[in-house]
């Protein structure tokens, strides 16, 4: 068995009163998904927060390739390649898909590109931004600007600019949202694929797309881990179909 890439260990963070999340342990293996499901303030986004560094946890321990990243800020985290996708505010309007993911690309190579006449044409720019564009989904969109892609289609550029920092995990927080059916059909293709690249954390309410992409899944439900398992072990389990599933299942 390979050592997990990240581990959370006794996660717990309290607001006031409120137990948000209390005592969460799991794992994320080398290339599996694990998506984390449970209801409405079951604690999913609070947990993703700690692990990007945005909150600290009042207890636990978080290990990112056998490192203990307790004392890290989300900055330095990004650095070692925790991706947050599907939040990426750097998209540019009146840049390119090409252009948008170059960016990107240039900024996670630390390299000093000029900003003027080179950068724009630069291969070592233009090649792994072509690559990153058509691993997402978006080969033939690469000419077209950020600001006139369909809801979807902004998605995917999401995805290649978050690929071009190339990633060791990828934290995804309801990536199906206002997707619609064929969208979420080609979303959850490039999803499969892109474990390979980087194992995913996955939060997500599309049951549809958890039970079709997840390895595995665990269940959040007010702050507390009450299952993990495989998408069969969790369909069958009595307490998940009781607090969660119910005729999802
Ligand atoms: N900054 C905060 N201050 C106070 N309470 C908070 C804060 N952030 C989250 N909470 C509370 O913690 C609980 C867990 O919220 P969280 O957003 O993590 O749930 P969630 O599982 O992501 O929900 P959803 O599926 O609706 O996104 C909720 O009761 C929420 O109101």
């Amino acid at each position: 068995m390979h050592e997990p890439i990240l581990e959370l260990t006794g996660l717990r963070k309290s607001f006031g009163a409120l137990v948000a999340t209390d005592d969460v342990s799991l794992t994320l293996r080398p290339g599996e998904i694990h998506a984390l499901i449970g209801p409405n303030g079951a604690g999913k986004s609070t947990l993703i927060r700690q692990i990007t560094g945005e909150i600290r946890p009042d207890q636990g321990s978080i290990r990112f390739e056998g490192q203990v990243i307790d004392g890290l800020d989300a900055a330095a985290r990004a650095r070692l390649g925790l991706a947050r996708s599907f939040q990426v505010s750097s998209v540019i309007p009146d840049f390119t898909v090409l252009q948008n993911v170059m960016l990107a690309v240039a900024g996670a190579s630390g390299n000093a590109f000029g900003l003027l006449r080179p950068a724009l044409s630069d291969h070592r720019l233009t090649e792994p931004a072509a690559f990153h564009i058509e691993q997402a989904g978006l080969s033939g969109r690469a000419g077209v600007k950020a600001a006139e892609l369909a809801h979807g289609e902004r998605r995917k550029l999401e995805i290649a600019m978050a690929l071009a920092l190339r990633p060791r995990a990828f934290l995804l927080d309801e990536p199906m949202a206002g997707m619609g059916l064929e969208g979420g059909r080609q979303l959850t293709a490039i999803l499969s694929d892109l474990r390979t690249e980087a194992p995913i954390l996955l939060v997500e309410h599309d049951m549809d797309a958890v039970f079709a992409l997840a390895d595995r899944i665990s269940v959040l439900v007010y702050g507390r881990i009450i299952a993990t398992g495989t998408v069969d072990e969790i369909r069958a389990n009595p307490e998940v179909r009781r607090s969660y599933l119910g005729e999802a299942a």
